[in-house]
């Protein structure tokens, strides 16, 4: 939906002024305005140089009639959230001639389903403060990062997401077109992370009535001279100076060739894939401002881009002879559709579709302006910086400006693909210059005024971090954030020097005294313009003459948190830097010769680089390009048969600096190459950061595939073993059972003889000590063949009545394999004796098999009252081998010796036999050397050491001493 006549609009505007046309004797100049106020800039430069200029008084504007209210006063917002403040710092008193930068907050509205709908972080308070907070913020997470989760920023005023593109232009553009047409100029900036909405605020959609500020500026300046338009005899130069147009013809059609509208050109080959240019013809704004008809108007376009730092002109391949001419200034006339050439190379244009399109572009450099573009300048003036070479082209409608935007736009998105097709990686700067004379001075160039009004779209200030990008990609994100982060240091600056300024006029200043600039000059900081192109490009503005508004562009929804947060924080800083709106008049100088002019055809430095452009969308055919590039070479492409050279980067030396003023070295070489140097060391910490990452995932899969095949031959091992035990233990088991049936049978007969030679009565409980104590009361004389012992290491088989027998292990682990076979076998003879066999193996598992054999109807033997033996031992052998030692246990020894009384020395021999034998059964064919006998007599043990030969140890008891190396000892 177009837009209706906004006049009243207008007139009611924020800034309050009426459209009074300024007279043309206005001579204020800028170099004398700027000396009047004392501009910061002149710490901008080496301009704390000796200067003769006359010293002025500098007006206290806290005590000034007419001192204003800042503009911006911060409400008080309820909550109790941190509260930034971003109106201008009311201890301080300004300047009277400056105002504060507007920054004006566009939230961004959710588009659609695609996009996540979590709850926004901006919640709007009133129209011109915002509440921010981090929903998503753990405590860890505010704990960790400098951000305050919830944080109250105020603008000049907020725009909500619903609101329409004409009202958002009247509210914050419009002031400035009618400046602009005014004779001031004007600076307006959006700036925001990537997809946040500047290049649709600044731009504008497809849709109808979505026409940005752009483009909408463009229409209420024609709408506005409509009948006004001068005839074109001077063209603007530079920053401020105009020149003869007659003069510069040549220069103005410099690109041009001559060259047929008929051949191929960017725009015929990719003109499916640029926006149609039919919407914006419908969608145009008809507000008209009401000027003083007394002045011709002329408008002149720039558009550049600053990209990887360097600066390059989007129309610099234009064919101008299409658009105008100043010997035929009939400007309705023409409505030609601008078209871009080839003049760069020299190379003739293709003469049909089919063939290539050469397409190139270089650097510009960036020079300081002569001061002899301003009138009245001194010689430490400061007169801006201007990009040398950067064409500047006479429009006559808006139609012819738009087109003329939109090849520019086209160019910049050609090239910008060639960087980064997902988003504006470039910094676009569109400047509309008016040159303006009143009707009866048209012929004195002294009385014309030249305003200029700056749109820039500022490239996304996302992070590095964040966007994950490397290489080529991580050196454009460095260099974004890098002339951000520039523009952000000099306001600071700036604001740091005026706040200085102010105070030294606040306390130097007594009533009707005076102050020496120069002293105040002395203490201001240097504002590090030159660091990056950007502010170098844009820091007249700052310095000079002219307002700012920045525009902050938010999406609430889908990017970072912290990243806007900055950018809110860079809008806070924006809002306490004053500018200098005046009016200025520029003067004519002389026109740069034609060697000066030509030399800017410098050499082509070779590049290759691959491009693919898409375009698409809902409702748009979706089509695709794919250009592939080398320079000083010429390829096929692959998909459209464009060809194209790339960006050259070289700069030249001296061009356009007409006076040859040459002074712009470095302010300080010391923090440029502190600049670079962190710059450098900001890229390699990503890039190391990068490869660290890339270093651990590889690490980490190899350690999970050693793992992983370690875990498998584990699982197999595990296999393996499982199925041995499982055979040992069947083995084992089978010994348990053969000895079971044995032992019954041995006991049997065992008991039987026994019952039979003695006829003794038994005891129902026996412990170990009772009987040995009973069969050394027994066997008189006799020394005891075992000894009882109630040490912890060995244990006894107790029996109680026809209970069962227990023994746990009175073996001390010798054994490495901690096998562990135990025998005890007690023979005792009583009323109710048991024979009870109590056999413990235990290897890794304990297999304990208790084998309880009662016999209550046994007779009871006649062996000496408690008689008990014991032998425990403790091996890693198999059963197989315990089996056969159980055989042996219970001896015949026993027998032999109760019944014939021998002597002790015979039964020793004896039993020391049987032990011998049954070590030699246990010899362990596996691991000789690893087995134990455990013998729980201790002069048995030592007879067994003794007689067992070299490998046999002796292993003291506990709690009992070591007598072989007490010996030693
Ligand atoms: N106010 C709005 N109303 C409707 N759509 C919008 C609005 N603002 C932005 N958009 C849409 O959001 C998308 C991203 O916007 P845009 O391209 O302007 O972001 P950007 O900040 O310029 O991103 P970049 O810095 O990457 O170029 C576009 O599709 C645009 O049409």
């Amino acid at each position: 939906m177009s837009s209706k006549p906004r006049a009243p609009a207008t007139r009611a505007s924020s800034r309050n002024k009426s459209v009074t046309p300024v007279p043309t004797t206005t001579r204020t100049t800028r170099a004398a305005s700027s000396k009047a106020t004392l501009s910061s800039s002149q710490s901008s430069e080496p301009a704390l140089k000796k200067s003769t200029a006359t010293r002025k008084p500098l007006l206290n504007r806290a005590n000034s009639p007419d001192a204003k209210t800042p503009a911006a006063a911060t409400k008080p917002v309820s909550g109790n959230p941190t509260f930034l403040n971003i109106s201008s710092p009311r201890d301080v008193p300004e300047d009277a001639d400056r105002e504060p930068i507007k920054a004006y907050l566009r939230i961004r509205p959710q588009l659609g389903e695609a996009e996540p709908s979590s709850q926004p972080y901006l919640e709007p308070l009133s129209d011109t403060s915002v509440r921010m907070s981090d929903h998503s913020s753990s405590s860890s997470h505010s704990r960790m990062s400098s951000i305050n989760p919830s944080s109250i920023f105020t603008f000049s005023h907020i725009f909500p997401p619903e609101v329409q593109q004409s009202d958002f232009f009247n509210k914050t553009t419009l002031p400035l077109v009618r400046d602009l047409l005014e004779g001031q100029n004007a600076l307006l900036f959006a700036y925001g992370v990537t997809n946040s909405g500047k290049t649709y605020t600044i731009q504008g959609g497809s849709n109808e009535g979505s026409a940005g500020i752009l483009p909408r500026t463009l229409d209420v300046i024609f709408n506005s001279i409509e009948g006004l338009h001068g005839d074109g005899r001077f063209r603007p130069v530079r920053l401020q100076g105009v020149e003869l147009a007659s003069e510069s013809s040549e220069r103005n059609s410099f690109h041009s060739t001559g060259a047929s509208s008929s051949l191929p050109v960017l725009v015929d080959v990719l003109d499916d894939l640029s926006p149609s240019s039919a919407s914006s013809a419908v969608d145009t704004d008809s507000t008209a401002l009401k000027l003083d008809r007394n002045h011709e108007y002329t408008i002149w376009l720039s558009y550049a881009e600053v990209y990887n730092e360097k600066v390059y002109d989007l129309l610099a391949s234009v064919d101008t002879s299409a658009i105008s001419s100043p010997s035929s200034p009939t400007p309705h006339a023409r409505s030609a559709i601008p078209r871009p050439t080839s003049a760069f190379l020299n190379l003739p244009l293709p003469s049909s579709k089919s063939h290539p399109l050469l397409l190139t572009r270089k650097a510009l450099p960036v020079k300081p302006c002569p001061s002899s573009d301003i009138e009245g300048s001194s010689a430490d003036g400061n007169a801006g910086k201007y990009v040398a070479g950067l064409r500047q082209l006479r429009v006559h409608s808006a139609t012819e400006a738009k087109e003329l935007l939109r090849l520019g736009q086209l160019h910049r998105r050609v090239f910008g693909t060639l960087a980064n097709s997902q988003s504006s990686r470039s910094h676009a700067l569109v400047t509309i210059k008016v040159l303006r004379v009143h009707r009866g001075e048209r012929n004195d160039p002294t009385s014309i005024q030249t305003s200029r009004l700056t749109l820039v779209d500022l490239a996304g200030s996302e992070r590095t971090k964040h966007t994950h990008t490397s290489g080529e990609r991580l050196r454009e994100a460095g260099n974004i954030n890098k002339s951000l982060m520039v523009l952000g240091q000099c306001m600071e600056t700036l604001r740091a020097n005026q706040r200085a300024v102010a105070r030294s006029l606040a306390g130097g200043v007594t009533a009707g005294s005076r102050m020496d600039t120069r002293d105040v000059k002395r203490g201001l900081a240097i504002v590090p313009f030159r660091h990056s192109k950007l502010t170098e490009v844009l820091m007249d503005y700052f310095v000079g003459e002219g307002r700012a508004v920045m525009i902050v562009n938010v999406n609430p929804y889908d990017t970072g948190f912290d990243e806007n947060v900055h950018v809110m924080k860079f809008a806070a800083l924006a809002r306490e830097v004053c500018t200098n709106p005046t009016t200025t008049v520029a003067r004519v100088v002389p026109v740069p010769s034609k060697s000066q002019a030509q030399a800017r055809d410098s050499s082509v430095v070779p590049h290759r680089r691959k491009v693919t452009i898409s375009t698409g969308g809902p409702g748009r055919k979706v089509s695709e390009a794919h250009l592939e590039v080398l320079e000083g070479e010429i390829l096929r492409s692959a998909g459209t048969c464009v060809l194209m050279t790339l960006p050259v980067e070289d700069e030249e030396p001296n061009e356009g600096d007409d006076n040859g003023d040459n002074s712009d070295g470095p302010i300080n070489p010391l923090v440029d190459a502190l600049f670079d140097e962190i710059e450098n060391l900001r890229i390699q910490l990503y890039e190391s950061e990068m490869r660290c990452a890339l270093i651990e995932a590889d690490t980490r899969e190899e350690v999970m595939l050693e793992m992983e095949e370690r875990m498998q031959s584990m699982e197999k091992m595990f296999a393996r073993r499982l199925t041995r035990e499982v055979e040992r233990h069947e083995a084992k088991m089978d010994a348990k059972i053969d000895m079971l049936q044995r032992s019954t049978f041995m006991g049997k007969g065992h008991a039987h003889r026994v019952g039979s030679d003695t006829g003794a009565t038994g005891s129902d409980v026996v412990t170990e000590d009772s009987h040995e104590d009973e069969f050394e009361s027994s066997a008189t004389g006799r020394d005891a063949d075992y000894e009882s012992t109630t040490s912890e290491d060995e244990s006894y088989c107790s029996s109680k009545g026809r209970g069962r027998g227990r023994a746990s292990s009175p073996l001390a682990g010798k054994s490495k394999k901690q096998s562990n076979l135990q025998l005890s076998a007690s023979d005792e003879i009583s009323g109710n004796s048991e024979d009870i066999i109590n056999i413990s193996s235990d290897e890794d598992d304990s297999d304990v098999l208790s084998a309880s054999v009662e016999d209550s109807k046994q007779p009871t033997s006649n062996t000496p009252k408690g008689r008990s033996s014991k032998i425990g031992m403790k091996a890693q052998t198999p059963l197989a081998k315990a089996k056969h030692m159980l055989s042996v246990a219970p001896s015949p020894i026993f027998e032999a010796d109760v019944k014939a009384g021998r002597a002790k020395a015979n039964f020793r021999g004896s039993k020391l036999a049987g032990l011998q034998q049954s070590m030699d059964e246990l010899s362990l064919e596996d691991d000789p050397d690893d087995s134990t006998v455990i013998i729980p007599n201790r002069k048995a043990r030592q007879e067994a050491v003794a007689h067992g030969g070299p490998g046999v140890e002796y292993v003291p008891g506990k709690g009992e001493v070591d007598m072989t190396k007490k010996r030693k000892r």
